[in-house]
């Protein structure tokens, strides 16, 4: 995906593949300006000008969504995979109620009736615990946390197979943050949907996600099962990352961060796009690009460190790629 600028194409995602299966929750993380939302939007075929697709696929059960028309688009969208954003809590109508928006968007979506629209808005309201009652509120009587669980009914509207969550409860305070990412994850069980989740918030995406991938500079850098990413960060990106946030034990540590800033991706650097800032980092990283592959079963990394690896080792670490010394700072045990 790229956006055209008029200082040149901006290379906003290239060569990034992955797939959710049916009830997993997958998490996509990394720096402000990685290019998550890009992939999102992409996705949802949200994207607007001067945003172009230039090539790949994205497929949702097995349907070419590049190929849709406009109108399978529409259908595509609420009933197939629908999205829940960061600021969707502040973009409802301020002079519709509560219940008056989400009917609106069951009805332009589906064949309901008003009626039958009205009794669905009261079930999903109930489901994401906001007491039915509240339809008839409007949204500035309603707290934030609220709001936003009204956002997550309404997206739940057509149960969709596919939620996309970006960035859902970042503007929100920690304790209703945890909440709500509780209760969508009951609701998940319950409903068996799959999440897309971003955020650039690591504790958060550990604890909930199954699977996590690692964007850098608008490429995957690095993609495993989250406990497994969170135990043995393999890319020194994603090290440097799980270094520059607190715990999720809460146990003390000093946070380091990583040096310098993400590339400006008008011109990305030449090989590996993390080199300007890897502390690992060797000639021959800054000419070629490395390619993602998995080097012990189910988690894939893009660098150089593990060229020497077989794929499907059995134990590969980053202390051992680098010869014992980290970077970064140390690891939480
Ligand atoms: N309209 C635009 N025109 C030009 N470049 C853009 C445009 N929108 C995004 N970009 C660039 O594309 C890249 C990816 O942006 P994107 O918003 O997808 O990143 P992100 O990881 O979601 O960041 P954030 O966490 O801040 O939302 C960034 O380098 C950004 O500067």
């Amino acid at each position: 995906m790229e956006y055209v600028t008029g200082r040149g194409p901006v290379r906003a995602v290239e060569g990034v593949s992955f797939s959710i299966a049916p009830g997993e929750v997958f998490g996509l993380a990394g720096e402000s300006g990685c290019g998550k939302s890009t992939v999102a939007h992409a996705i949802m075929r949200i994207l607007r000008p001067p945003a172009i697709i230039t090539g790949g696929r994205i497929a949702f059960q097995g349907r070419d969504v590049l190929a849709m028309s406009d109108e399978e688009l529409e259908r595509f969208r609420w009933a197939s995979v629908s999205m829940v954003f960061q600021s969707a809590m502040n973009s409802l109508n301020p002079v519709m109620t509560i219940g008056d928006q989400i009917v609106d968007a069951i009805t332009s979506h589906s064949d309901l009736s008003k009626k039958q629209a009205w009794e669905r808005a009261a079930e999903l309201l109930e489901i994401v615990g906001i007491e039915p009652s509240r339809l008839r509120s409007y949204p500035h009587q309603l707290s934030g946390g609220m709001r936003q669980r009204a956002v997550i009914a309404t997206a739940l509207a057509l149960n969709p197979p596919l939620m996309i969550m970006d960035e859902p409860t970042t503007a929100l305070d920690v304790v209703v943050q945890k909440e709500i990412m509780q209760q969508i994850e009951e609701l998940k069980d319950r409903l068996g949907f799959s999440i897309l989740f971003i955020t650039h918030d690591l504790s958060l995406l550990v604890e909930f996600s199954d699977r996590i991938a690692i964007m850098y500079a608008g490429e995957i850098v690095e993609m495993a099962p989250a406990r497994e990413l969170f135990s043995n960060p393999l890319h020194p990106y994603t090290y440097g990352l799980m270094n520059s946030f607190p715990s999720i034990s809460g146990e003390k540590r000093k946070l380091t961060g990583i040096p310098g800033s993400p590339p400006d991706l008008l011109h990305p650097p030449s090989g590996c796009r993390f080199h300007p800032r890897c502390p690992y980092v060797q000639p021959m990283f800054k000419e070629v690009a490395p390619r993602l592959r998995e080097v012990t079963p189910g988690h894939f990394v893009a660098c150089h460190l593990y060229d020497g690896c077989q794929p499907g080792q059995s134990q590969v670490s980053l202390k051992a790629a680098v010869g014992g010394e980290l970077k970064f700072g140390e690891m939480p045990k």
